[in-house]
């Protein structure tokens, strides 16, 4: 029996973390720039927390929530998940214990759903790959019912429904599985106002219910006042400031405070 008083291991652990790209070379005597994306990130976080990351366009959130979630190699440093190794470049059958653990939602629906499948058939994806016991079928209805999509949905084609409809289709597919970590890449920037909303209380209740912990990137600081616990504030590939959520309130460091100022009044 785990005691109470016990810390339980962080959900994640980012250790060092960088990441270059090299850029396409200008000339044929020269090799290409090298871009540092993430310079040197340590960031710990705790299981069941929820954390927003935020930061200037080009800063290195993207990146960041790339490594963190094993779709990418850190070019040095390294990412344990519960204190195990996370390992981008694993096979798909070593890093099923991590896929099963995790569920991703990204910002465009439309590119991140094969239009050749049917509704069904992608959000059943993660529990054919991930070998997940139990009526797939079943699963999906659930989940597409929780998502508030209609009774035929798992029939039909990502391109009959609407953006906001797709994302929540995407949404079904990342917690289909009922991963202990989801993470949010711009989730809701594509979105109208109205449906952006709906889709900020569908990631509240699925976080909730599955008690997982949220790693959440976006620009916009209101939907991480919304969703979010902690904050940490990225520039140039750095973590300059992490904290509670309400240090948004108070923000001390001059890259916050522009953040802050630059962010539009929720209605
Ligand atoms: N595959 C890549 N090849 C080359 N450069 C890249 C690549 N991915 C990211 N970068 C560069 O790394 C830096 C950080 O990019 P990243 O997308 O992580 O930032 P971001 O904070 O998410 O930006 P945005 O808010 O605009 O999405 C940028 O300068 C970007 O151009």
């Amino acid at each position: 029996m785990t005691n109470p008083d016990t810390p339980t291991e962080p959900a994640l652990v980012g250790s060092d973390l960088r990441r270059t790209y090299r850029l396409p070379r200008r000339s044929p005597f020269e090799p290409g720039a090298v871009r540092t994306a993430v310079d040197g990130v340590d960031l710990t976080v705790a299981a069941g927390s929820r954390l927003g990351i935020v930061g200037e366009s080009g800063s290195g959130k993207s990146t960041l929530v790339r490594l963190l979630a094993g779709l990418e190699a850190p070019t040095t440093g390294t990412v344990h998940a519960s204190g195990r190794l996370v390992d981008a470049r694993a096979s798909a059958v070593s890093s099923r214990w991590f896929r099963r653990e995790t569920g991703i939602v990204f910002q465009d629906p439309v590119a991140s759903l094969d239009p050749r499948m049917r509704v069904g058939a992608i959000v059943a994806e993660p529990l054919r790959a991930l070998r997940v016991e139990g009526g797939h079928r079943a699963m999906v209805a659930a989940v597409l019912e929780r998502v508030d999509l209609p009774a035929d949905a798992a029939d039909r084609y990502p391109h009959e429904f609407s953006g906001g409809q797709r994302q929540r289709i995407a949404i079904a597919r990342a917690v289909v599985h009922r991963p202990r970590i989801l993470f949010g890449d711009e989730p809701m920037s594509a979105l109208d106002v109205v449906v952006r909303a709906r889709v900020i209380d569908l990631f509240r209740s699925f976080v909730d219910d599955l008690g997982a912990t949220l790693v959440l990137v976006s620009h916009d600081i209101g939907v991480v006042q919304r969703l979010c616990d902690t904050v940490a504030v990225m520039s140039a590939g750095r973590i300059v400031e992490h904290g509670p959520v309400s240090l948004l309130d108070a923000p001390t460091h001059e890259v916050t405070r522009a953040l802050v100022a630059a962010a539009p009044t929720l209605p």
